[in-house]
C-alpha cells in the first residue's frame, strides 16, 4: 500500500506578475480579468502601438487599465516607459517622482513584438540610464541580440557577453532586470554576478523545452520571444526558479494575440498564460519537488527588488483536475491560450 505524500491543496500568499503585456481597448478588457484573477499587481509592459515613452503616456494607460477592470475585481497596475535612443534623462525624473512608473523597458530595436521604436545603441542612452542608476529605477531587459547572423536559439547568451557585462560593468549601481530568462548561461549569469540584478522566468519555460513547437506538426501557440530552448537550459531555470535565490522571481510574460496572428504563414511571438499561470507554476514546483519554494518565488522575491510591499493577502491552489477552454474571446475575435482544450492538475480557487 503506498501513502500519498504530496498535498492537496497549497495555499500561499498573494501573487504577483513581475511581467504582462495588457494590450490596450477592447483587447485589453478581455483579457485584464485573467491576470486580475490571478494576481494583485503586475509590472505592465509598455509595448504598445505607439509605445509607452513617457511618463504622461503611462498614467494615461494606467487610467484605461483601471477603467477596463471589472467591478469587484481588484488589481494594481505597476507602470513600466518604453526605452528609445530619445528618452530625455528628465523623463527618468518624471517617472520616479509620479510613483506609478516603476521600471524603464529595453527592447532592443527589432528583437520581439512592437519593438520597432526600441534601442538602436545603448550608448546613446548612457545619460538616461546614470539618472536610473541615480534614482535607483530598475531597468527591464528584453536581452536578445538583434543580429540576423547570430544563430536565433543563441541570440540570448551572445547579448550577455555583448550587452549585459559591458553595461554593468559602466553602471554597476543600476537595477537590472534580466526579463524571461530561458538559458543555462542568463540563469548561471545572474546567479553568480555582483550587485543589483535580478532575472524574471516564465511558467512555460520552465515547463517546455523547444520540442514543444514541433510535436506532430508546427504549433505556433508555443512560439514566443525569447524562444523556447533545449532541455538542459530548461532544466537550469527550474533549478534556478527553485533554489530559493531571491534573484529569480515570477514573471509570465502572458502576450495575448488574437488567433488570426498566430495561426498564420508568419504568426506573432507570444504565449498566452494569464489564464492558469498558477497552476503552470505549481505543476513546474510540484514536478522538481520544490512547492515549499513557490511563495518565495511568486510573492516575495518580486516585491522586495523592487522596494515593494508584499502582499497580505492568500491565495489557495487545489489539486484538481479541469479543462482550460480551447479558446477565450478577444476584442473582435478569440484567444488560443497555451494548453487550450487540455487538462489542468491544479486550480487556483
Ligand atoms: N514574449 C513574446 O513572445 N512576445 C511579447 C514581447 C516580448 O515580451 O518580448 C509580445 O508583446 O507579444
Ligand atoms: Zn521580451
Ligand atoms: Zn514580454
Amino acid at each position: 500500500m503506498s501513502t500519498i505524500d504530496t498535498p492537496q491543496s497549497l495555499t500561499i500568499t498573494r501573487p504577483d506578475d513581475w511581467h504582462l503585456h495588457l494590450r490596450d481597448g477592447a483587447a485589453l478588457a478581455s483579457v485584464l480579468p485573467h491576470s486580475a484573477r490571478q494576481f494583485a499587481r503586475a509590472i505592465v509592459m509598455p509595448n504598445l502601438k505607439p509605445p509607452v515613452t513617457t511618463t504622461a503616456m503611462a498614467q494615461a494607460y494606467r487610467e484605461r487599465i483601471l477603467a477596463a477592470l471589472p467591478a469587484g475585481m481588484r488589481f494594481e497596475p505597476l507602470m513600466t516607459l518604453y526605452l528609445t535612443d530619445n528618452t530625455d534623462p528628465d523623463e527618468i525624473r518624471r517617472a520616479q517622482d509620479s510613483g506609478f512608473v516603476h521600471a524603464v523597458k529595453l527592447y532592443p530595436a527589432g528583437a520581439t513584438t512592437n519593438s520597432d521604436a526600441g534601442v538602436t545603441d545603448l550608448a546613446r542612452c548612457y545619460k538616461t540610464l546614470e539618472v536610473m542608476q541615480e534614482v535607483g529605477m530598475p531597468f527591464l531587459v528584453h536581452g536578445e541580440v538583434t543580429d540576423q547572423e547570430i544563430d536565433l536559439f543563441d541570440r540570448e547568451a551572445v547579448f550577455i557577453e555583448r550587452v549585459m557585462r559591458p553595461l554593468r560593468r559602466d553602471m554597476p549601481e543600476l537595477k537590472i532586470v534580466f526579463e524571461h530568462i530561458t538559458t543555462k548561461d542568463a540563469a548561471q549569469y545572474v546567479a553568480e554576478a555582483d550587485g543589483p540584478i535580478a532575472a524574471t522566468i516564465t511558467a512555460h519555460h520552465l515547463l517546455y523545452n523547444r520540442n514543444e513547437i514541433f510535436k506532430g506538426g508546427i504549433r505556433p501557440h508555443y512560439y514566443c520571444l525569447p524562444v523556447l530552448k533545449r532541455e538542459e537550459h530548461r532544466l537550469a531555470l527550474m533549478t534556478a526558479a527553485t533554489s530559493g535565490d531571491e534573484r529569480f522571481f515570477l514573471g509570465t510574460d502572458s502576450a495575448p494575440h488574437a488567433v488570426g496572428a498566430k495561426e498564420t504563414s508568419c504568426g506573432c511571438a507570444g504565449c498566452y498564460t494569464a489564464l492558469h499561470a498558477m497552476e503552470m507554476y505549481t505543476e513546474a514546483f510540484e514536478r522538481a519537488g520544490a512547492l515549499d519554494k513557490l511563495e518565495a518565488f511568486a510573492s516575495f522575491h518580486g516585491p522586495d527588488f523592487y522596494d515593494l510591499p508584499r502582499n497580505t493577502g492568500q491565495v489557495t491552489l487545489k489539486r484538481e483536475a479541469w479543462t482550460l477552454p480551447q479558446s477565450v474571446p478577444m476584442a473582435d475575435s478569440t484567444l488560443v491560450p497555451l494548453n487550450g482544450g487540455e487538462q489542468i492538475n491544479w486550480k487556483l480557487l
